[in-house]
This record gives C-alpha cells, sequence and structure tokens, in this order.
C-alpha cells in the first residue's frame, strides 16, 4: 500500500513541484518510502530527497544527556546508521560532550562499554515502540520538532564542527551500497549535505551497520517486487 501511496505522491510532484524543491518523507517505512518517491519523480534530483532519521539522533543526544547529567546541547556527533526502524544503529563513538575543559569523547566520559553497546543502543532502537506502546499513538510533537531541525539544518547548515543523521541516497560511502536511502552523518553547507568521510569504523559497528544495509535491501526488493 505504502508503495503505491508514495508512487502517487511522486507522480504529483513530478506534475507540479519545482525541480529544485527539498524533499523530507517521514511516514514509515520512511528510507523505503522516500525511494519509492525518488523513483518516480525523476526530475528531482536524488540528493533533494531524504528521510527523517532525526529523531532518533535527538533520541541518541537525550539518552546520553540524561546519563552524563549534562544539557542535550553540550552532547553532538552521535550518528544513526541505516534504517529508520529497530535495525538502526545508534554510534556514540565519534560523540562529544562540551565540558568546562574542553570536548570529551562520550565512550570516555561514560565509561561503560556494556551500557553503550547494549541498553544504549536498544533504547535508542525501540524508542518509537515504546511510545506507541505508551500513547496508543506515534511520537507527534518530538517528531515535527525533529523535521524541523532537519530541514532548518539541511536549508541554513550545520554549526561547524557538527554533524547530523539524515537518510540519504547512498553513493557507496562506509561500503553501504549504492541505491539505498541510508541515515549517513552528514553536514550541511548552502543547502546542500555531505556525507562527512573517514570516520574509523570498527568491527562491531560494522556488523551493526551491515545488518542494518541488509534490511533495507529486503525492503527495496519487497517495495519493488509490489510494482511488478
Ligand atoms: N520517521 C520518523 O521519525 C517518524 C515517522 N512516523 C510515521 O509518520 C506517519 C504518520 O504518523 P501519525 O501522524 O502519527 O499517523 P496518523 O495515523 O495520525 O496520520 C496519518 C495521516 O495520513 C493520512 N493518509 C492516509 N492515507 C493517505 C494517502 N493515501 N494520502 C495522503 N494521506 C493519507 C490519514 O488520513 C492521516 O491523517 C506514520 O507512518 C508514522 O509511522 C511517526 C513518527 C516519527
Ligand atoms: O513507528 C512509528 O510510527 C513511530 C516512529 O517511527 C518513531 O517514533 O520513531
Amino acid at each position: 500500500k505504502n508503495v503505491s501511496i508514495y508512487k502517487a505522491q511522486a507522480s504529483a510532484l513530478e506534475a507540479h513541484a519545482a525541480p529544485n524543491c527539498k524533499v523530507l518523507v517521514v511516514a514509515n517505512p520512511a528510507n523505503t518510502n522516500a525511494l519509492i518517491l525518488k523513483e518516480f519523480a525523476p526530475s528531482i534530483p536524488e540528493r533533494n530527497v531524504t528521510c527523517l532519521t532525526r529523531l532518533d539522533h535527538n533520541r541518541a543526544l537525550g539518552q546520553i544527556s540524561e546519563r552524563l547529567n549534562v544539557q542535550v546541547s553540550d552532547v553532538k556527533n552521535v550518528i544513526i546508521w541505516g534504517n529508520h526502524s529497530s535495525t538502526q544503529y545508534p554510534d556514540v563513538n565519534h560523540a562529544t560532550v562540551k565540558t568546562s575543559s574542553g570536548e570529551k569523547p562520550v565512550c570516555e566520559l561514560v565509561a561503560d562499554d556494556a551500557w553503550l553497546n547494549g541498553e544504549f543502543i536498544t533504547t535508542v532502537q525501540q524508542r518509537g515502540a515504546a511510545i506507541i506502546k505508551a500513547r496508543k499513538l506515534s511520537s507527534a510533537l518530538s517528531a515535527a520538532s525533529s523535521a524541523c531541525d532537519h530541514i532548518r539544518d539541511w536549508v541554513l547548515g550545520t554549526p561547524e564542527g557538527t554533524f547530523v543523521s539524515m537518510g540519504v541516497y547512498s553513493d557507496g560511502s562506509y561500503g553501504v551500497p549504492a541505491g539505498l536511502i541510508y541515515s549517513f552523518p552528514v553536514t550541511c553547507s548552502g543547502g546542500e549535505w555531505k556525507i562527512v568521510q573517514g570516520l574509523p569504523i570498527d568491527e562491531f559497528s560494522r556488523k551493526k551497520m551491515d545488518a542494518t544495509a541488509q534490511e533495507l535491501s529486503e525492503e527495496k526488493a519487497l517495495a519493488y517486487s509490489c510494482l511488478e
């Protein structure tokens, strides 16, 4: 059903939208809906079609700020890799906290790998489901607020030294198959996003990044099979 909805939305954009419009897909499955939209709106450049993983990014910042008892605005550079689903990989290996003695790595300050590699990841992965369970409705204000964050940073740029997570069309960076909409760390400037390059990826992260890519490949195949 989503495939036909996003095919129709794409056709409407193709017919009526400015070719330089920016598209943020929120509705789930967000990454694959964005991929279908990109496919059926060929006049809109693929770099103008994105999906929302900023809510997951903000949740990860929130978990770290609570754990360390610091302001959420002092935490930065967490990464959400992959799908906006429970296979996403929230990664704090490159995240830092502003302290009175300068910026410190989150891993060093938390100093609890079992929590970072376990409960932290599952809490962020399952936050959407936990909210639905509690409210019988999905996240509303936090989702809307993160959509504003996504668009604001895309249009106005990310602060120097800060990256954010966005679901964007993969160019094969970090060994992620090209042709998926995958959440990467990005910086934005002049209305364009750019995938942050050259971050070291350890074996634990590699496995988690591959698992969420695998799920996206399967979703893509399923979506395309609905088009036949
Ligand atoms: N990417 C993210 O971080 C998040 C994604 N979501 C997703 O956003 C979507 C919306 O969530 P809610 O607003 O809570 O759901 P909702 O059920 O309150 O609203 C969905 C709306 O879509 C409309 N709709 C249904 N079929 C349509 C069609 N063919 N064309 C146009 N409109 C149609 C319905 O009338 C309804 O108003 C869901 O898919 C949800 O899973 C929600 C929160 C966060
Ligand atoms: O599944 C949903 O509708 C909720 C969701 O995406 C989220 O809160 O991250």
